[in-house]
C-alpha cells in the first residue's frame, strides 16, 4: 500500500487553499508538485497551499521560532512562492485550533512577512493583524485593453496595484495579468485589484492574483485597497489621527478591515475547514513527473 499524506481543505471568503499539515518538514513538495494539488481538474484544487509547519523545523522561520510556533509556507497555486496571504493566514490559525494546536484567543504565526498575531473569536470570525503597508512612491499605470488606469502601488508585504475603475466589469474577463507600467515597479510580478465605491467606508473588489489568476478574495489585497482608499478619501489615519474602517465586499464574502493611526492594519473575516482526506504520494510523484 502506498504512502498518505494528509491533507485538508478550506477557505477564507472563498480564497481557498490545500492545507498539507507537516509539523517536523518531512514531505517535499517542489513547486510542480504544488502546482498539481492545486489543479482543480487534475488535482485537489485550490488557489494557493498551507504548508503547515514548525518555525523551529523549516530554515526561513527558524529566527521567528521564539516568537511564533508555527510557520505558514504559503504557496501560490502555480508553485510560485509569495510573501504573505492574508486569507491563508486566517484558514491557519483555523486548522491549527481544529487540530488542538491552539485554543480562541490569541495566537502569533509566522509567515515571511514577518510574525503576524492572529485572534480566533468566539463567533467563528478570525481576526488578524497584519501589520503597515508600505506605499512605494511612483506612478502606476494598470491596463485591461483599451482601458487604462492610474493605480497606488501598496506593498502588504506582498505588492499590489490599486487601481479604482467606475465599473468591475471593466476589468474584463481577467484571464491573464492585467499589463502595468513601469515595468520597474513590480519586479517580481503584482496582484492587481480593480475597486469600485459602494457609499462611504463600502468598496468592493475584483482582483487578478500573481501565481493564481482572479481569486474570489484577496486579504492581502483588501488591505491595501483600504490603505488606498483611506487616502483617497482624504481619511488617511496615520495623518488625521483617527482609525480608517473600510467593509470590502469581495466576490466571496466580505471583510472588515481598520487602518489605525500608527498604520498598522486589522482585517476580520470568516475561516472555514470544509474538507480532510489524504493523498496518495505515488500519484503525487508521478503527477509531478509527467
Ligand atoms: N490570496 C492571498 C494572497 C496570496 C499571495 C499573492 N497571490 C502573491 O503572490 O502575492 C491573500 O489573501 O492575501
Amino acid at each position: 500500500m502506498s504512502t498518505r499524506i494528509a491533507f485538508l481543505k478550506g477557505h477564507g471568503t472563498e480564497n481557498d487553499f490545500v492545507i498539507v499539515p507537516d509539523p517536523e518538514n518531512v514531505i517535499d513538495l517542489p513547486p510542480a508538485a504544488v502546482a498539481v494539488l492545486c489543479d482543480r481538474r487534475a488535482g485537489i484544487g485550490g488557489d494557493g497551499l498551507l504548508h503547515v509547519v514548525r518555525s523551529a523545523a523549516h530554515p526561513e522561520a527558524k529566527t521567528m521560532a521564539p516568537e511564533a510556533e508555527w510557520f505558514m509556507d504559503y504557496r501560490n497555486g502555480d508553485g510560485s512562492i509569495a510573501e504573505m496571504c492574508g486569507n491563508g493566514v486566517r484558514v491557519f490559525a483555523r486548522y491549527l485550533q481544529r487540530a488542538g494546536h491552539a485554543a480562541e484567543g490569541d495566537l502569533a504565526i509566522a509567515t515571511r512577512g514577518g510574525v503576524k498575531t492572529v485572534h480566533i473569536a468566539k463567533d467563528g470570525d478570525v481576526t488578524v493583524g497584519m501589520g503597515k503597508a508600505l506605499l512605494p512612491e511612483g506612478d502606476v499605470t494598470v491596463s485591461v485593453g483599451e482601458r487604462s488606469w492610474p493605480a497606488r502601488n501598496v506593498n502588504m508585504g506582498n505588492p499590489h496595484a490599486v487601481a479604482f475603475v467606475d465599473d468591475l466589469s471593466h476589468a474584463g474577463d481577467l484571464l491573464s495579468p492585467p499589463p502595468f507600467s513601469p515595468a520597474a515597479a513590480y519586479p517580481d510580478g503584482v496582484n492587481v485589484e480593480f475597486v469600485i465605491d459602494r457609499g462611504p467606508g463600502h468598496v468592493a473588489l475584483r482582483v487578478h492574483e500573481r501565481g493564481a489568476g482572479e481569486t474570489r478574495s484577496c486579504g492581502t489585497g483588501a488591505c491595501a485597497v483600504v490603505v488606498a482608499a483611506a487616502r483617497r478619501d482624504g481619511a488617511d489615519p496615520t495623518a488625521t489621527g483617527t482609525p480608517a474602517t473600510y467593509t470590502v465586499d469581495v466576490p466571496g464574502g466580505t471583510l472588515v478591515i481598520t487602518e489605525r493611526p500608527d498604520g498598522e492594519i486589522e482585517m476580520t473575516g470568516p475561516a472555514v475547514i470544509v474538507a480532510e482526506g489524504e493523498i496518495d504520494a505515488e500519484w503525487l510523484a508521478t503527477a509531478t513527473r509527467a
